[in-house]
């Protein structure tokens, strides 16, 4: 019964006469065989007969939980219509649905009140062999904001990701939530709230706990386990990276990998504009976690260019809701007062970008449609091929719409989003806008960093990988107004980030992988996930002269 009830051994239709005879299942399904590409086709058929993305989602998620081959092959082949299903926008929806629709446990849920005891919990979890942990307190979910205990269903969808668009093996990954309460007033009146009914635990117990949980990942897991942070709060996110990012193999994806897809949209648009990083003058509309995250490394690269750091900071201006970052304010915190410019507390979008002329506009404020016509004309006004990144997500958080966007610019503008738009016809036009989002970014780092066994991560990962996404860009998708490769191509670019990645860390002497990999591609390509089944009757042992397809045990 364990082939039909155990996601990781069930073919379901797909076991053949022998198969079911042999592992005494036959007569328990009907006697039609189908081939995976067959079930595959159904499931898609499935798929299209519900209307609402929500119901997509939960029929995706109950067949990861019946037969995970298929899962895997069906996302992984059809990127571009699965994505916005099992990541974003629709997991954003998911997260605000999580109580009502818990089922059954995709990861871990670790309160502080476990504090004390963070490593049995970890004992709990029934794979013992993990590569990748992604975590969230669930204080910024998205541009949603505190979600406490529903945030869970990001670090699943993440980590669906490090197997769709990266290939880890999924019994190598660990989705976690910490929950510490919530401040979310609505939550902890909500009778389908599944987590801590109080609000958040915060200070000197919250650090402690956070601590003890590092520490107990690594005890359990080994020193190179890659733990990624995720949509944690602003007053947390750069301080915790700060804190860990020499002591573990961490990263915070809101901070690094949104960077990172960031600089390679503005790498990408170069080639259009021919102009160097150095050449903008960059306003942020939003100046939390994720926008300093970008700020600091687009300084880092026109470093780069040749300019000083100085000259860098002085190309970038931050607004937030009390207005522009200037020297004048005392409520500025951690790297915001690299980019404070003297100046008067300005709040007007619109007056700003009239005075100070920026050629590229960048939002990452959670506000939606905070980009309206006259901003849009203004930008237009100043600029021939202005620069427009409305990264805030899921889709209503989304500063403009690619729609508006080509239409208040004359079609002018260079324009992306984070959460995933269909094409836009503008004066007879096709326009296919990218998705700016870090999903481009952290399945190849991760590969890389966890292929490699390196033991911490540094900002030059992220711009290797920038890199590799830019240069792939193909000029037919640039000429269609996309500044990322089409989804489907996402897998391969995550192998050549990987590449890269390893190469760097094997040059560097921080790669503990011994020997060196000769073909690094190869070695990558024969350690990813294989989706397709494998018979089951293969035995316990592989033999050498076999291909790697049969070694995989299940
Ligand atoms: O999850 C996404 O789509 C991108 C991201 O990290 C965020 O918005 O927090
Ligand atoms: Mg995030």
């Amino acid at each position: 019964m364990d082939h039909l009830k155990n996601p990781r051994l069930n073919k379901g239709l797909a076991f053949t006469l022998e198969e079911r005879q042999a592992l005494g299942i036959h007569g328990l399904q009907p006697a039609a065989q189908r081939t995976q590409d067959e079930q595959v086709a159904n499931c898609k058929a499935v798929l299209e007969s519900y209307n609402q993305p929500i119901n997509k989602y939960v029929y995706l998620t109950e067949l990861k939980d019946r037969n995970e081959k298929l899962f895997f092959k069906l996302v992984s082949e059809n990127i571009e219509e699965m994505l916005p299903i099992v990541y974003t926008p629709t997991v954003g929806l998911a997260c605000l649905k999580f109580g009502i629709m818990y089922r059954r446990p995709h990861g871990l849920f670790v309160t502080i009140h476990d504090k004390g005891h963070i490593y049995d919990i970890l004992q709990n979890w029934h794979e013992p062999d993990i590569h990748a942990v992604v975590f969230t307190d669930g204080e910024r979910i998205l541009g949603l904001g505190d979600l406490g205990a529903y945030g869970m269903g990001i670090p699943i969808g993440k980590l669906a990701l490090y197997t769709a668009l990266a290939g880890f093996k999924p019994h190598h990954c660990l989705p976690i939530c910490l929950d510490v309460g919530t401040d979310n007033k609505q939550l902890l009146e909500d009778r389908h709230y599944v987590g801590l009914r109080h609000t958040r635990v915060r200070g000197e117990i919250y650090d402690e706990f956070i601590d003890e949980f590092m520490t107990a990942i690594v005890k359990r897991y080994g020193q190179d386990t890659l733990i990624q942070f995720e949509d944690f709060g602003t007053a947390n996110a750069a301080r915790l990276l700060k804190r860990y990012r020499n002591k573990y193999c961490t990263f915070n994806d809101d901070i690094q990998g949104t960077a990172a897809v960031s600089l390679a949209g503005v790498l990408a648009s170069n080639r259009i504009t021919k102009k160097k990083v150095s050449d903008h003058k960059i306003l942020f509309y939003g100046a939390g976690t994720a926008a300093i995250g970008i700020a600091d490394l687009l300084t880092e690269f026109m470093v780069r260019e040749g300019i000083s750091r100085e000259e860098a900071r002085q190309r970038i201006y931050m607004m937030d809701i009390n207005g522009i970052i200037s020297t004048g304010r005392n409520d500025l915190f951690g790297h915001q007062t690299y980019y404070a410019k003297d100046h008067s507390p300005e709040k007007d979008l619109l007056k700003i970008i009239n005075e100070i002329k920026p050629s590229f506009l960048i939002g990452a404020s959670t506000q939606g449609g905070a980009f309206t016509p006259p901003i849009l004309k203004a930008m237009a006004s100043y600029n021939d091929r202005p620069l427009i990144f409305a990264l805030s997500n899921p889709t209503i958080k989304t500063e403009c719409t690619p729609q508006d966007a080509y239409e208040h610019t004359e079609g002018r503008c260079i324009y992306c989003s984070g959460s995933p738009f269909p094409d836009v016809i503008y004066n007879n036009k096709v326009y296919k806008p990218g998705q700016g989002n870090n999903s481009y970014i952290f399945p190849g780092v991760a590969l890389g960093v966890v292929l490699a066994q390196v033991h911490h991560i540094p900002d030059e990962y992220f711009i290797i990988a920038a890199e590799v996404i830019s240069e792939n860009v193909l000029e037919d998708e640039l000429a269609m107004g996309s500044l990322f490769p089409g989804l489907n191509h996402i897998r391969d670019c995550s192998v050549k980030i990987a590449t890269r990645i390893m190469d760097y860390a094997y040059k560097n002497n921080v790669a503990t992988l011994y020997p060196e990999p000769k073909d690094k591609i190869k070695f990558i390509k024969s350690n990813l996930y294989n989706y397709n089944y494998i018979p089951s009757l293969t035995g316990r042992w592989s033999w050498p002269d076999e291909s790697n397809e049969k070694k995989e045990t299940c």
